[in-house]
């Protein structure tokens, strides 16, 4: 087969056992999107970050020979999923690579957020020594509450069982998921009972989850965290439930903005939402790297050529 590659790869594997086995494989990270729809007519597949839209303009531009779409990662809200079934194009992810860092990612946000890490680390820099307004909570003293319980969620709890707290797990979509690591329970319950909520859900159909009523719905003040997607989090609610105590803090990887914005518009020119989170000293942000350590980028390379491997081999 004769693969693009549409994104650079982290690490060398895909590409060189790829190739071992006989395929071609053409980096074309460095091609705008008009030229990729010109020269995708040469190839059989393709493997991708989320830097171009597979759309249903692109999938067009692919030949009838074409195969399959390696995602190089986890999120594919950048797929047209059913448009490519309906074309028998096989699509491929790669959670495998990188759940183990998304997990260490989410709990090192939840000891950040219940110590007071950011802020401490701030006021120290700035010559403040706050001793008594940052004191913090033990994790293994509260609930935990998982929304969605796929890869992410499901590693996320396991390492919190290291903790001792309670973690409950509510997933729309599974049955009889309930496990050594996490009770199952309605979206309803957990919104009774948990003090950490973590989001761990995919954007489809999701696109903000958390709005004012979800955020009205929890019994006790919630610590929040998304290492999900930006776009579930409705920014200017999140924002009236800080300033109405209904969220004590938060811990953002994925911001609703990052899209559009980001890339775009200088920091400051980012809408007022995002602004009061710049400025709040109750929370955590980081630039969506949840996701990324030199060992999921190992793992996604070797999870895709396995994939890849299984659904072609000698066909
Ligand atoms: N920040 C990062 O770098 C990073 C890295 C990897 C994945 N992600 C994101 O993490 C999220 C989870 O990834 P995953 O691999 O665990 O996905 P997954 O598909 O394995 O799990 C998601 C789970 O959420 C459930 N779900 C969906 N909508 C729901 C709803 N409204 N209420 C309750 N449950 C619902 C699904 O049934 C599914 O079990 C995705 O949004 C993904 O894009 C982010
Ligand atoms: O879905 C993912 O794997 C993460 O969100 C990282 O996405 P990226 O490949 O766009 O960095």
């Amino acid at each position: 087969m004769r693969i693009a590659f549409l994104d650079k790869a982290a690490h060398p594997y895909l590409k060189n056992a790829l190739t071992l086995e006989g395929h071609t494989v053409d980096e074309l990270d460095h091609l705008t999107r008009p030229d990729v729809l010109q020269a995708l007519q040469l190839y059989d597949g393709l493997m991708i970050r989320s830097r171009l839209d597979i759309d249903r303009e692109l999938i067009d531009a692919c030949p009838a020979h074409f195969r399959f779409v390696a995602r190089w990662g986890v999120g594919t809200d950048h797929i047209d999923l059913k448009y490519a079934e309906e074309r028998s194009i096989k699509v491929f992810n790669s959670p495998e690579g990188s759940k183990h860092t998304v997990a260490e990612h989410t709990l090192g946000m939840m000891l950040m957020l219940l110590n007071h890490l950011g802020r401490a680390d701030r006021q120290v820099r700035g010559g403040e020594w706050v001793r008594r307004g940052n004191i913090g909570t033990e994790l293994g003293h509260l609930t935990v509450g998982l929304i969605g319980y796929g890869n992410m969620g499901q590693e996320t709890a396991k390492r919190l069982s290291g903790f001792g707290c309670r973690v409950l797990a509510h997933d729309k979509f599974r049955k009889n998921y309930g496990d050594e690591y996490a009770e199952e329970i309605t979206l309803n319950q957990l919104q009774k009972e948990a003090d950490v909520v973590s989001l761990h859900i995919f954007l489809e159909g999701n696109h903000h989850y958390a709005n004012a009523a979800w955020f009205n719905a929890f019994a006790k003040p919630i610590y929040l965290i998304n290492t999900a997607r930006g776009q579930l989090v409705n920014t200017e609610d999140l924002v009236a439930a800080m300033e109405a105590d209904r969220v004590l803090s938060a811990a953002l990887d994925v911001h609703e903005y990052e899209e559009q914005s980001f890339v775009h518009l200088a920091p400051n020119e980012l809408p007022e939402p995002f602004q009061y989170l710049r400025r709040s000293e109750r929370t955590v942000l980081t630039p969506h790297i949840a996701g990324w350590s030199a060992e999921a980028e190992e793992g996604h390379a070797h999870a895709l050529f396995a994939k890849i491997e299984a659904a072609f081999r000698g066909r």
